[in-house]
């Protein structure tokens, strides 16, 4: 555990670090994802009340100089796995460990996954509510669905109008734990629909890949390769495709997570040509990594590597940073759903025994500036949008989150351009015992972050308060949704009257 410079104030309570409440940050180029210009930014109880050239405070108020550097909102990371018990082990990142790192990293609000507890949504919420508690940033929910019945049909309701959650995420993978199957995939689909929510889908055929697991072991593969070499791009591709045309079938958005290979993104990228509403997420480590990791001799470096779908060979990597500096593809997360090197060990006989996931909720901001921006991909905008904005529009809550603008609140970072980073476990504030990244460098720091209108991370120090993250309730029928009603009653108007036939006579 290496979070440093943690405020020792008991849990609840939000006080306690010694931040102002109101804060000038001078001089700064200010991004949004529409404009940018050099201005200076005035925050006052967690709220942004300023922006402007040339503002004059008093001497109650912390001022920050930002000449040269860039002031953007904070990332908001729209797929986490905190404090999940995922089919075989725990992630050892809690509420608190996680985003601790992410407000080092620059990121000021995540998006986390609740799993149903023995199928129930409600236990689940609650569950994952009691968790947490201990937030240091603020947080959304987005809800798995893992079976189908009345209950949970009444439960989504509830979730939409009483709970604040606007997705629900399907897997087509993880056979016999959480895969479900077209039947309830349709259902799903409608009532998502119904409800103004977002279906998200985990696009890997599970069937396929129980078969392709077995072969592995007969082979005698059972190292970390197996489960690369069973989860083949075509198979997710193959998933991608069957969502996103049910969704078509049933005219509504669907929302594609993890995208990690060329054959998914095509996929993504026809659908859109044509017209229909998917949005793709790639992952910062499928836009950084290859599958040399999960080749690697190292079990520790192979385990470490693996996720589900895996990280592909070198190329589909570029191909998803050209289709998100396109616009192909539209947000990034980082399915951060860490596990230390003993927990990974568990599948040191058996792949398939191995927990799924890495980590990237500190790095993504880091690592999709190096390499979208200072390679010159995108501009700062465009940083913005898919880090922040994108993220904050798609779950209906633009623009209090994703924007720097009078009256948004006041989670902001400020990335020094001409500073490096360089990513190890060795230093990184989350908890595992190794980083996917481990090594990489770049440019672009984040040098402060400011979370509810508080300085959280500055001159490389955190001070971060559990219990001081809000849960921040997602409204349905975001932008996605508008007109769908329209092609609906198009389609209705194009079915006319039963065709009337006459009986044969006999
Ligand atoms: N992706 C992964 O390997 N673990 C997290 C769970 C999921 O998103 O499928
Ligand atoms: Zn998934
Ligand atoms: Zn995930």
């Amino acid at each position: 555990e290496q979070v440093s410079g943690v405020c020792s104030v008991a849990y609840g309570e939000s006080e306690g670090c010694s931040s102002s409440s109101k804060i000038l940050i001078k001089g700064g180029t200010v991004v949004n994802a529409h404009h940018q210009e050099v201005a200076d930014v005035y925050v006052e109880d967690g709220i942004i009340v300023s922006v402007q050239p040339n503002i004059n405070v008093g001497d109650d108020v912390k001022v920050i100089d930002a000449t040269g550097k860039y002031v953007m909102p904070g990332g908001i990371d729209p797929h986490t796995h905190l404090a999940t018990e995922f089919i075989v082990s725990e992630t050892v990142d809690d509420f608190f460990s996680g985003q601790a790192g992410a407000l080092a990293g620059g990121t000021t609000m995540n998006i986390n996954f609740v799993l149903p507890v023995d199928g129930s949504l409600t236990a689940g919420f609650e569950e994952f509510a009691e968790k947490a508690k201990t937030s240091c940033m603020d947080y959304g929910f987005h809800m798995a669905i893992t079976k189908w019945d009345e209950t949970v049909e009444k439960e989504m309701e509830i979730m939409v109008k009483e709970k604040g959650i606007n997705s629900f995420k399907f897997f087509l993978a993880y056979k016999e734990a959480l895969m479900i199957n077209d039947e309830l995939l349709v259902r799903g689909l409608k009532k998502c629909k119904s409800l103004g929510a977002l279906p998200m889908v985990h696009a890997e055929n599970g069937d396929a890949i129980a078969e392709a697991q077995l072969e592995m072991i007969d082979l005698g593969i059972t190292g970390p390769e197996g489960h690369a070499l069973s989860r083949p791009a075509v198979l997710e591709g193959e998933a991608t495709a069957r969502a996103i045309r049910l969704a078509a079938f049933v005219n509504t958005p669907i929302y594609v997570v993890h995208v990690m290979s060329i054959d998914a993104m095509e996929e993504i990228a026809k659908a859109r040509k044509a017209g229909q509403r998917v949005i793709g997420e790639p992952i910062a480590a499928g836009l950084v990594l290859n599958e040399s990791g999960i080749f690697d001799p190292s079990f520790t470096v192979a385990a470490m590597n693996l996720m589900s779908p895996p990280i592909r060979k070198a190329g589909h990597d570029k191909a998803l940073q050209g289709a998100l500096a396109t616009g192909v593809l539209q947000l990034v997360g980082t399915d951060h759903c860490s596990f230390n090197s003993t927990q990974k060990a568990l599948g040191i006989d058996d792949f398939r025994m191995v927990p799924n996931g890495v980590n990237g909720i500190e790095e993504r901001m880091h690592l999709v500036w190096n390499t979208m921006v200072e390679s010159g991909l995108i501009t700062p905008p465009d940083y913005v949008r898919i880090t922040s904005t994108e993220c904050a529009k798609i779950f209906n809550i633009y623009p209090r989150k994703g924007a720097i603008l009078a009256g948004s609140d006041a989670d902001i970072i400020i990335l020094n351009p001409k500073a490096s980073f360089e990513i190890s476990a060795a230093t990184h504030h989350t908890k595992s015992d190794t980083n996917v990244f481990e090594g990489q460098r770049g440019k672009g720091k984040v040098e402060v972050t400011i979370a509810g209108g508080k300085v959280v991370w500055e001159g490389g120090e955190l001070k971060v308060v559990p219990g001081s993250g809000r849960y921040i309730e997602l409204p349905p029928f975001s932008y996605l949704f508008d007109g769908i009603d329209k092609l609906d009653a198009k389609y209705k108007s194009s079915l006319g009257a039963p065709v009337q036939r006459f009986k044969a006579s006999t």
